[in-house]
């Protein structure tokens, strides 16, 4: 097994924007996310999704959320909705979707997920949806390609070992994943894991222990799906947000505890600047 470390060498770059660029050629977002008591975890991936730079962002959230979630992001095109009819007339808007950060696993949320997975677009699955796919495989066969984004817990639940056994041998964990589920794969932890189904397999040495606190998962779902909107290729999409992502969380390490995922917004705008200029 050959696992290459991403590097300023190996990673990917956004194509600079054309100057009659407008933003129906960014991608439109579909975000299904935020059941009740987890309005946050759909708002927090909407944001990073819209400031990494995707050209329009719907957030389909329980109608607990919508206030709150446009009084903090007007921009984001927010949609309560608790059912599968509620989200059929959404869907054929997305070129993306993400599904699952704070969805929550009752039986609406898993007949929300049902209807999503037929979108033929590429769709980005963490969270809830992930614990779903765990609980129901043949259920929950996408349309469109798929990027699995579990952390170590989540990624125990879907290969049946324990979380213990999943980072014991993370890289074996990634590849089979990858290969189970015909999915690009995002092994999330220290050292996050990028794996293909054709066996090819990347290693982020980068990231920092200020990251462990809520939300910071649902801001990479959010990223990934925006450079999936802008039209970079699964994989190239997971590199560069999982690097990101990781070299944010570097540079605000030294405020130490404390740090919350919507402070790595800037510096992952700073960063994308730097590396794929507008
Ligand atoms: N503001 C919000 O609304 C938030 C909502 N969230 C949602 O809350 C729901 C539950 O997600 P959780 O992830 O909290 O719960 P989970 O039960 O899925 O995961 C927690 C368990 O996974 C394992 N695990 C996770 N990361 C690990 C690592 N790096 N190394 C080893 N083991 C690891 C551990 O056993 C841990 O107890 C999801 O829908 C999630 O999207 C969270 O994203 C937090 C923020
Ligand atoms: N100690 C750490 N070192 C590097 N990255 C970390 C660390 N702790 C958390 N992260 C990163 O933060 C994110 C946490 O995601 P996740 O566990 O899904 O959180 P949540 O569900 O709360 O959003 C992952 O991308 C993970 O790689």
């Amino acid at each position: 097994m050959t696992t290459i470390e991403l590097n300023e060498e190996n990673l990917p770059r956004l194509a600079p924007r054309p100057c009659d660029c407008h933003k129906g050629q960014l991608g439109h977002a579909v975000i299904v996310a935020g059941g009740a008591g987890m309005g946050g975890a759909g708002l927090l991936a909407a944001q990073a999704c819209l400031r990494l730079g995707a050209g329009l962002v719907s957030l389909l959230t329980h109608p607990d959320h919508v206030a709150a979630s446009l009084a903090r992001q007007p921009e984001v095109m927010v949609h309560g909705v608790t059912t599968a009819a509620g989200l059929q007339p959404l869907l054929p808007q997305a070129t993306v979707l993400l599904l699952g950060p704070g969805l929550g696993q009752t039986g609406q949320a898993a007949d929300m997920l049902e209807a999503a997975a037929g979108s033929p677009v590429v769709q980005v699955w963490d969270a809830d949806a992930l614990n779903l796919l765990a609980l129901q495989p043949e259920r929950f066969i996408a349309a469109g390609p798929r990027i699995l984004t579990p952390h170590p817990g989540e990624a125990a639940r879907l290969l049946g070992w324990s979380a213990g056994e999943v980072q014991a041998q993370r890289e074996q964990a990634a590849l089979q994943l990858a290969r189970q589920y015909q999915s690009v794969v995002v092994l999330k932890g220290h050292g996050s894991l990028i794996a293909d189904p054709g066996g090819q397999l990347l290693v982020c040495r980068h990231g920092h222990p200020v990251m462990a606190g809520p939300g910071f998962g649902d801001v990479l779902g959010g990223v990934i799906t925006a450079f999936v909107a802008q039209g970079m290729s699964s994989v190239d999409a997971a590199c560069l947000a999982v690097w990101l992502h990781a070299r944010a969380g570097e540079r605000l390490a030294a405020q130490g505890r404390g740090v919350i995922a919507s402070d790595l917004l800037t510096p992952m705008r700073a960063l994308l600047e730097a590396w794929s200029p507008v």
